[in-house]
This record gives structure tokens, C-alpha cells and sequence, in this order.
């Protein structure tokens, strides 16, 4: 059972973070982004079901990027580029965002969208496991970008942290798990998905070489930037 009364939560019994009227407001003051690429990738998501960061987290991305002056960033778990898009856009014509997805299905589509807008010369998108294309990979990142299956989110967090520059950010979507992180029963759709995001979301808060804070837009957005 959870600590929470029932009006905290949606019909599938998970918790809300946010009241859904403060994001459909919070939604409608960046109406200003509304391009048609993105309202058709907004739409393929929704279609498909495919777990995309929503406009509000792409924002997000965005203005975090540009605070620390990204100009190299790489994503671990990429799917067809929505939040490559946002990233994209932060770095300007000299930046280079690594993506990496393991369905090259993804890729593909990424490519479409992403050249239809001309972000696709800032891309350098690799199908296969994000942590083999992350070790392939050289270098230090202004941003690590961590949205792959929940699982392997500790393994990728030991990756990232010791890849990221002084003043750059780690990142990581979902890390509320539609509540489940803070229920008592957790009834995982995937087996130890909240126990492994639980185990994350600790290591970074326990961690003295970062600052952390989780904004809880959408299912949660964690930022942790080096000292
Ligand atoms: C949540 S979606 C990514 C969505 C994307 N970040 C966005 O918001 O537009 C997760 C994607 O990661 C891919 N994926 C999951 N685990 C992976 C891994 N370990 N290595 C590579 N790709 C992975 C899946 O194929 C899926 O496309």
C-alpha cells in the first residue's frame, strides 16, 4: 500500500507528481514551440505508444543545455529523436549530439525528421546497446543523457559520471516510475525496474562530486551537474 490517499493518483492506481491542470498550463505557456515536425512526432508517439519525453521535458532539455553551454552530449536511448531534437537545437550549428538506440528502425526515422528540420548535421546517431557505443565513444560530454530500460539505469549512471566535464550535467527521464519509486508495493510491469531506479536515484543523491535535484515534470526528470 502506498502512503498516499486515492486523489493523488490516476485510474491505474499509480501517482501523479503533478496535478494534470498545472501541466496542461504549464503546456499551453510554451505554445510558442509548436512546430510541425514536433507535432508530428508528438503524434507518431501517441499512435504508437512510444515512450517519448513530452513537450515540457524537451523544453527542459533544452534550457538545460544551453545554461551549461553544451556543445557535446550524448543520449543513451535515443528512439526517433524527439529529444535529440531538443538537444540539437541547444548545441547550434558547431555541436555534436551522440545518439544511440538498439532498434535501427529508430534510427531511420530519426534521420527523416531530423533532416527535414537540417538538425540531422548535428547528429551522430549509432544502432546497438547504448553502453558498447558509449565505451567506442572517446572523450569527456558536457551532457549524458540516460533513457534507456529502466534496468540498466545504475549500470549507465557508473558509466556516465566519470565522462561528464567539471560543470556538466547527467541527466535522467522517469526516474519518478509513475510513482512507483515512492509506494510501498510496487508491482512492476518489468521485474526490479523500480528497484533499480530506486538504487540510481540514491547513488546520485549520495554522491559528493555531484549537485542533484529532480524536477518532477512528466514521470521525473533527475539533473545532476559536476562540481
Ligand atoms: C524511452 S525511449 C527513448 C525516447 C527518447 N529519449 C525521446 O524522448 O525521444 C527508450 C529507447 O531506448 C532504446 N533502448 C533501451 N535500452 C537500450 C540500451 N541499453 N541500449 C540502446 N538502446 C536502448 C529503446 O529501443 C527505445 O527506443
Amino acid at each position: 500500500m502506498s502512503d498516499f490517499q486515492a486523489t493523488e493518483m490516476d485510474d491505474a492506481g499509480e501517482l501523479i507528481p503533478v496535478n494534470p491542470a498545472i501541466e496542461a498550463y504549464m503546456r499551453n505557456l510554451v505554445i510558442r514551440t509548436d512546430q510541425p515536425v514536433l507535432l508530428e512526432m508528438e503524434e507518431f508517439a501517441r499512435l504508437r505508444n512510444f515512450p517519448i519525453v513530452n513537450r515540457l521535458v524537451g523544453v527542459f532539455l533544452k534550457t538545460q543545455a544551453r545554461m551549461v553551454k553544451a556543445k557535446r552530449i550524448f543520449e543513451f536511448g535515443s528512439g526517433y529523436g524527439y529529444s535529440a531534437y531538443w538537444f540539437a537545437k541547444a548545441v547550434g550549428s558547431n555541436g555534436q549530439i551522440v545518439c544511440s538506440d538498439s532498434d535501427a528502425t529508430n534510427h531511420a526515422r530519426a534521420k527523416e525528421y531530423l533532416s527535414a528540420v537540417g538538425l540531422w548535421q548535428r547528429i551522430e546517431f549509432h544502432v546497438g546497446l547504448a553502453q558498447d557505443v558509449f565505451v567506442q565513444t572517446g572523450g569527456l560530454f558536457d551532457i549524458c543523457y540516460n533513457d534507456v530500460d529502466k534496468g540498466d539505469y545504475p549500470e549507465v549512471w557508473q558509466m556516465a559520471k566519470h565522462r561528464i566535464r567539471s560543470g556538466g550535467l547527467y541527466i535522467a527521464d522517469n526516474v519518478l516510475w509513475h510513482g512507483r519509486v515512492a509506494m510501498k508495493a510496487r508491482q512492476d510491469t518489468v521485474v526490479e525496474s523500480t528497484a533499480a531506479i530506486v538504487e540510481h536515484n540514491q547513488m546520485i543523491f549520495d554522491d559528493p562530486d555531484f549537485d542533484v535535484f529532480i524536477n518532477p515534470i512528466r514521470d521525473g526528470v533527475l539533473v545532476a551537474r559536476k562540481k
